[in-house]
């Protein structure tokens, strides 16, 4: 748990070449293109606006030369009432502007999220296995959150102020060009500066956005291991652990923000030199009586109006910087393939020759069994996507025959790749090699989606969900059945008396609809794996994987349970990884498991007579193994 902080930063991705700001904001297009009508008219809306703010010195300069000089009070209200008519105009279309943006870019932030999260919930278990779930949330959060920013605010006002701008720099060269040109100085100086800044704040924000999703990590660890954390005294290492990383943030931050200090300090500081420049200038030249006083004040006015719009680019800039770290971190997610659940299958993989000398599936079984139906394993081996490229596989020419209605414990040491063999039958992993077939049909020839509806699934580690205690029931069978909510509600019956979890659901304050999971009732560790052996059962599976799952259940509950459970195994065919005697012998026969292969396969009382690894394992002393 110390090491929380070495370990989630592995997708800390500021190593990357840079790519640029604009190729990677470009990248938005798909989810910009349905709103980038009302964009655009807000867009316009807001250049109008500005260029306004830009009519406001010619007028003064009208007011100035016109009734000003002339003494002539009648003009001058009318001049004023003329300004105070533009200001409330461009009030009125910034406030236009926020309108038209708010509700699409919330609709463009919430299709962002929720592509993201489909395509999360479409790839592949190797994925997840490689990605700290708080860098996946802080992309889901933060990162959208940034760019629902970048459009409604940067997006904008790069285009209305670099409109301004323009417009502004003809205004003042029309206006005076000598003035004009003395202003438009330190332009070139500015971009250099900028394309300065763009790349090192590029690289800081896209550390600052790694190291958020770390320290999400981290709290999200915090949060579900607080048992664990406070049981074991590990808070102050913890502590620790978050505060190194809360302080390489904050001086990721401290970085980002000397950064924008020095850029809005030269973006300030420039312009207000070329302005007290050009008012020196023209002030010389009114007292020279080459310029008329009506027109220094325009020009210095519009001068003053073009301010904010440059002044602004600095922060501007950084808030682009940011999004396009977000983007970036976006599609390095929805860059990685995803499974088709529903769509057509994988191809079948090679079958090599079988070793010879490995048990077979149906050593045991009566003369005369179907081949292919059942649960079939033919030189199955697998090899953990991110494990080592010179590492063996861990599991390699795995033969094995379940027969149909068959209960096969499998057994083997801590680490010998029980979990994993049972995670290639749903297709939550393929195999690297062989071929797995459900009642004859090759398992790479079915979609995922189909396959799991053949197979239920009851883990070691039984996860239950926000919701009450039928739904997190309900979830394991069909999405609709036939007879509606009252089979419905007989499946569930059934279920949970399989389980022996009928009795105590039915304690619960509302019954099974009682919420449970991490915001509702918290449930013993036995009550949580009855109601996981409920859901898995509950759709009455052709095909039942359960991974130990009876580990948690007391000597008498798991009595009860595996005279239910003794039912339901003998209408499917089922794959039961066991570590104790009493799972054991809810199964016909077993298979061991060991060095990667299937070692053995026989009835529990042959192979504790025969096998001595087996029977070590049996006894206890196979924990030595682990
Ligand atoms: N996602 C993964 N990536 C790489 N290696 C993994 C992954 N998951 C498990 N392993 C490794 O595969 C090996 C087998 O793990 P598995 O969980 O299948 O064993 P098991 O026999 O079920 O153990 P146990 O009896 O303790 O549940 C272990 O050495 C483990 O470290």
């Amino acid at each position: 748990m110390a090491d929380t902080a070495q370990t989630t930063n592995q997708t800390d991705r500021t190593d990357l070449p840079q790519r640029s700001a604009v190729r990677s904001l470009l990248r938005l297009w798909p989810f910009i293109r349905p709103v980038r009508a009302r964009l655009g008219v807000a867009a316009c809306v807001a250049v109008l606006a500005s260029c306004i703010s830009l009519v406001i010195p010619l007028v003064l300069k009208w007011l100035v030369d016109g009734p000003v000089a002339a003494r002539d009070p009648g003009g001058a209200w009318l001049g004023g009432a003329f300004l105070l008519l533009l200001g409330l105009a461009e009030a009125l279309l910034f406030g236009l502007r926020r309108w038209l943006v708010a509700r699409p870019l919330a609709g463009v932030e919430a299709t962002m999220r929720e592509t993201l999260y489909r395509h999360l919930q479409r790839l592949p278990v190797a994925f997840h296995d490689r990605w700290p779930s708080g860098q996946l949330l802080s992309r889901g959060t933060t990162d959208l959150q940034l760019l629902r920013m970048f459009f409604a605010f940067p997006l904008m006002f790069l285009l209305v102020n670099g409109v301004t701008i323009l417009v502004g720099a003809v205004i003042l060269l029309v206006q005076r060009w000598s003035l004009g040109l003395v202003l438009l100085a330190p332009v070139l100086p500015l971009m250099v500066l900028c394309s300065v800044f763009e790349a090192k704040y590029g690289r800081a924000a896209r550390r600052a956005q790694d190291q958020v999703g770390d320290l999400t990590t981290v709290v999200e660890e915090s949060v579900l291991g607080i048992r664990i954390i406070k049981g074991f005294g590990r808070h102050r290492s913890q502590a620790r652990a978050f505060r190194e990383l809360t302080r390489a943030l904050r001086s990721t931050e401290l970085g980002k923000a000397r950064l924008l200090a020095w850029i809005w300090g030269c973006m300030t500081a420039l312009p207000e030199l070329a302005i007290g420049g050009a008012l020196v200038c023209g002030a010389v030249q009114v007292a020279d009586g080459e310029l008329s006083a009506g027109t220094l004040v325009a020009f210095l006015s519009t001068a003053l109006a073009l301010r904010w719009p440059v002044d602004s680019i600095g922060f501007l800039l950084a808030m682009s910087n940011e999004a396009a770290a977000a983007t970036d971190r976006y599609f390095e997610v929805m860059d990685e393939p995803a499974v088709e659940e529903s769509g057509p299958p994988t191809p079948a993989v090679r079958i090599p020759p079988r070793t010879a000398g490995a048990p077979t599936a149906t050593a045991g079984a009566g003369a005369g069994a179907a081949t292919d139906q059942g649960l079939v394993f033919s030189g199955v081996a697998f090899r953990y996507p991110d494990a080592p490229p010179d590492s063996p596989p861990l599991l390699r020419d795995i033969t094995l025959h379940i027969r149909p209605g068959e209960t096969m414990a499998l057994v083997g040491a801590t680490g010998s790749g029980k979990t994993t063999l049972t995670a290639l039958v749903p297709r939550l992993y393929d195999p690297t090699a062989g071929r797995i077939s459900l009642d004859g049909r090759d398992l790479a020839t079915i979609s995922r989606d189909e396959a799991r509806a053949m197979v239920a699934v009851a883990f070691e580690e039984p996860t239950l969900f926000s919701a009450t205690a039928a739904e997190n029931v309900l979830m394991g069978g069909a999405a609709s059945r036939p007879g509606g909510a009252d089979a419905q509600d007989d499946e569930l019956r059934r279920a949970l008396a399989v389980a022996q979890a009928d009795g105590f659901v039915a304690a619960l304050p509302e019954g099974s609809a009682t919420q449970v999971g991490e915001q509702g009732l918290s449930l013993s560790g036995g009550q949580r794996q009855r109601l996981a052996l409920a859901r898995a059962v509950v759709g009455r599976p052709r095909f039942l994987i359960l991974d130990d799952p009876l580990s948690a259940l007391d000597v008498h509950t798991e009595a009860l349970v595996e005279a239910a459970l003794r039912q339901v195994l003998s209408t499917t065919t089922a794959l039961v990884v066991a570590h104790r005697p009493s799972t054991v012998l809810l199964a016909d026969r077993v298979a061991l498991l060991s060095g990667g292969r299937i070692a053995a396969v026989g009835t529990h009382h042959e192979l504790l007579r025969d096998n001595p690894e087996y029977a070590a394992l049996m006894s206890g002393e196979g924990e030595g193994a682990r």
